[in-house]
């Protein structure tokens, strides 16, 4: 009997046709992964798992006693629960080094589309309400030689760290738990602490993983702290931001406005608060999503499902613990 792979929302699944040999490939899209009866009986004789945001969690554990490997399709992995998973001894990865680029440009278009009104003024221009000279109703807000405050200057926080610097003339400021001394050199950024880069920014963007340190880490008080004139951007994930409190102040003006690429729960609903206010910008978590850069993350999440089940090291295997 072959070797069972699930492969779950997994958008280039060609990338996994070279296993099917050696390997019984079962492909899920759009199921309920707690209820779908096809993909529980699966998970019983699953060695590896391959896909987008499958909630890795004692329960699914339970269900899955061959789990070898999880390869999560995307470097942020908030949605596997490693510490249990190391204790079973099943490898989680992820695909960090494809995507840092595209989703820094990504980030960075939505602070830009948010500081110029770009999605508010399209709709102007298609909406037939561009009949004379554009009057201050219609102006927005500078973006070059302003103040850039990165919560996060990790892999991808750095790259947008770069287009504000070398694009925009932006100056960066930055927060972390440890200093990024690279940054520093190449993107003249300077450390500062999380108050004081709320209270200074003019764009506030964060980028940190969502762990139970970050998660709400911008809520109520953080955005008193903001000025009037910040604009919000989130490209990390929706659960690092207390919406209520962000809909407040939007609600109270306490910030200028907002672009979001994640949400608390996604897809966002169309009925959401957020979505009524045309000072907020938003995306469907396209951080990654180009052609040719979730090919490139599929292809590295096969060889990482792969190595991890042929006996080699995966690439970017978050539990090394689990190998010694
Ligand atoms: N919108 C999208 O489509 C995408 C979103 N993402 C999200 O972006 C996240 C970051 O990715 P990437 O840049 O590759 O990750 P990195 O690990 O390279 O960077 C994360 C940064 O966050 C900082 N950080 C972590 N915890 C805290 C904390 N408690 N307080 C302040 N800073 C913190 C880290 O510094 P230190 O450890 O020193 O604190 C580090 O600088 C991913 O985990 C994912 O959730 C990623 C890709 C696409
Ligand atoms: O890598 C991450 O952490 C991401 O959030 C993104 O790459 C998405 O997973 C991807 O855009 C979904 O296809």
């Amino acid at each position: 009997m072959k070797r069972k792979i699930l492969a779950y929302n997994f958008e280039f699944s060609e990338t996994l046709d070279h296993l099917r040999d050696r390997f019984d490939v079962e492909i899920f899209e759009k199921i309920n992964p707690k209820t779908n009866p096809a993909f529980l009986q699966a998970l019983k004789q699953a060695e590896g798992i391959v896909g987008l945001a499958l909630p890795v969690d004692k329960e699914l554990l339970d269900c899955a006693p061959n789990l070898k490997i999880v390869s999560n399709n995307s470097t942020g992995y908030n949605n596997l629960a490693i510490a249990e998973m190391t204790k079973r001894g099943v490898m989680g990865t992820n695909t960090p080094g494809v995507l840092e680029d595209t989703t820094a440009d990504a980030i960075f278009g939505i602070l830009l589309a948010a500081a110029r009104r770009i999605p508010e003024l399209d709709h102007f221009v298609k909406a037939g309400h561009w009949k004379q000279h554009l009057t201050r109703n219609e102006y927005a807000i500078d973006v070059h030689h302003k103040t850039l405050g990165i919560i996060g200057m990790g892999k991808i926080g750095s790259l947008i760290a770069k287009r504000g610097h070398l694009g925009f003339d932006m100056k960066i400021l930055y927060h972390n738990r440890t200093r990024n001394l690279e940054a520093e050199k190449k993107y003249n950024a300077v450390y500062a602490e999380l108050d004081s880069l709320l209270m200074e920014a003019d764009f506030v963007c964060l980028m940190t993983p969502l762990t139970p340190e970050t998660e709400n880490l911008i809520g109520e008080g953080e955005f008193k702290l903001m000025k009037k004139s910040a604009i919000f951007v989130n490209g990390s994930r929706g659960k690092t931001v207390d919406e209520k409190a962000l809909i407040e102040a939007l609600k109270r003006k306490e910030i200028h406005g907002a672009a979001l690429d994640v949400f608390q729960s996604e897809p966002v609903k169309a009925d959401h608060p957020l979505l009524q206010y045309p000072n907020v910008v938003t995306t469907p978590h396209i951080g990654s999503s180009t052609h040719e850069t979730e090919y490139k993350m599929a292809k590295l999440a096969v060889e990482n499902l792969l190595a991890g089940l042929t006996g080699k090291r995966p690439k970017n295997l978050i539990n090394p613990e689990v190998l010694e």
